[in-house]
């Protein structure tokens, strides 16, 4: 049955949990029945190329989790498919709605839907309200003395530490309130088929992250152990709270992973104060490089066949599970923009297309930074060598053997598809060329 004063719309995007789920809190806390709502936004889902795409399963997994969570409740999800327009189109149809709530989303696609959306309900008068929940601090609260953003990491990160207090540590205690949610049964949620996909079996990593957290610094940089959480997909689409993590991390003797977090939310507000910088060059003059831009030399890349150990590692492991050690990233990140001079944003689309953690903020900024036109960035001409970085963070072969086991017989091995000392004059030349034009 409707409640008379009708209900509160949760409308879930990137925070897939009933527990510490700050707008979820807001509207339970209302006062007015809940609605639990989720869409399976078209105009994303449409794009995707791979229909077995793993973070589609992923989503679902937890929308059936969440679903099967409010029904012992007695509530119910609402999922549609549909563009957002017309999934709160046919919400508005169907429920007498008098407020909606959501929390922040910070990528440019996901602002502008917001803007609309927010816009055409408050056509009808129902106020969309929204929260932060998916960083410790939002847009305005760690900004420079004269309010502008922080471009730099180590300061930003000093004032993140500064403004710190417990109470934005706390978890909302959502339970309290869970009787407030709306008894209502839902229909029943599209099938993955009838959106256009098929069940991926990939295995998802689990959302355990304490046990790397005390020996972090010293595990963090070598590819062949497990010495950091993969946590990426559960912060993703919020599977887990930012505030456990970060709390967890901040009462941890060794501050390090605390200080991932940080990067985290760094590049966040980065995207959100400079949005242009999801396909342009942070620092506008790194447009100007000449790309070579090969397209076989960049499927070599994509399929783990350029002939350095290290990189074709890191993309097979990529191709595979989904998931890139950070150290790895970082290696074939500056491989593909340097080594073969082939335009960042081409292997920032690849990861977009492959990483189970894809994040455009992340992504964006840790490419930009490869590439050394991002904020923070490592100087143009110090170029990563491939070989000596193996040396340094692969000493045993380790992960190589994995990956790439016919190294193990060098005869079997393709040849580099460039030769660094070449590749990095080549790279000085071209970087110098844009940037004292
Ligand atoms: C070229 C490139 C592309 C990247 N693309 C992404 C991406 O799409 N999504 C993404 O989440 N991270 C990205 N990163 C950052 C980093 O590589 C991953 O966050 C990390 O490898 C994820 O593994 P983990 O969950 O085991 O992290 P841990 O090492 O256990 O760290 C915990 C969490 O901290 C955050 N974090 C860690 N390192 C970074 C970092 N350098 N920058 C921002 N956040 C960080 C992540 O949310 C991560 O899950 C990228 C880095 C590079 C160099």
């Amino acid at each position: 049955m409707q409640s008379k004063e009708g209900v509160a719309v949760f409308w879930f995007r990137r925070d897939l949990r009933l527990e510490d789920n700050a707008g979820l809190y807001y509207a339970l806390k209302s006062g007015k029945p809940v609605l639990p709502f989720f869409i399976f936004d078209k105009e994303i889902l449409d794009d995707l190329k791979d229909k077995d795409d793993a973070r589609v399963t992923f989503i679902y997994q937890a929308i059936e989790e969440l679903k099967a969570a409010l029904k012992k409740l007695g509530s119910d999800l609402l999922v549609v498919y549909d563009t957002p327009e017309y999934a709160w189109k046919k919400v508005l149809e169907k429920y007498s709605v008098a407020e909606a709530y959501t929390n922040h989303d910070y990528e440019p696609y996901a602002a502008q839907r917001d803007t609309q959306i927010a816009a055409s309900l408050k056509g009808r008068g129902i106020a969309l309200k929204t929260y932060k929940d998916q960083v410790i601090f939002d847009r305005g609260e760690v900004l420079k003395d004269d309010s502008k953003p922080y471009t730099v990491f180590t300061p930003y990160k000093r004032k993140w530490l500064e403004t710190l207090k417990p109470f934005y540590l706390t978890a909302y205690p959502n339970k309290k309130y869970f009787k407030n949610f709306y008894l209502f049964e839902a229909p029943a949620m599209p099938t993955l088929k009838e959106m256009g996909f098929v069940k991926s079996d990939r295995v998802f990593p689990d959302k355990e992250y304490r046990d790397v957290m005390d020996d972090y610094s010293k595990t963090r940089d070598y590819p062949g152990i497990k010495g950091t959480s993969r946590i990426g997909i559960h912060l993703r689409f919020g599977t887990v709270s930012i505030r456990q993590l970060a709390s967890d991390g901040n009462s941890c003797n060794e501050k390090t992973w605390l200080n991932e977090l940080i990067w985290r939310e760094f590049y966040m507000m980065v995207l959100y104060h400079f949005p242009q910088t999801m396909d342009h060059a942070f620092r506008p003059e790194y447009d100007r490089i000449q790309w070579v831009n090969d397209e076989k030399q960049f499927e070599a890349w994509c399929k783990g066949e350029t002939g350095y150990p290290i990189v074709d590692a890191g993309m097979r492991e990529l191709n595979a599970t989904g998931y890139m050690h950070n150290r790895v990233r970082m290696i074939t990140a500056s491989f593909l923009s340097k080594d073969l001079l082939i335009d960042w944003r081409w292997g920032e689309h690849y990861f977009a297309q492959k990483l189970l953690d894809y994040e455009m903020a992340s992504n964006v900024g840790g490419w930009q930074w490869a590439a050394g036109s991002g904020t923070d960035a490592a100087p143009y001409f110090r170029i990563f060598n491939p070989e000596s970085q193996q040396k340094k963070f692969d000493p045993d072969l380790k992960y190589i053997k994995k990956w790439v086991p016919e190294y193990a017989d060098f005869t079997k091995y393709p040849r580099p598809i460039v030769d660094h000392k070449f590749a990095r004059e080549r790279c000085l030349k071209a970087f110098k060329a844009a940037l004292n034009r």
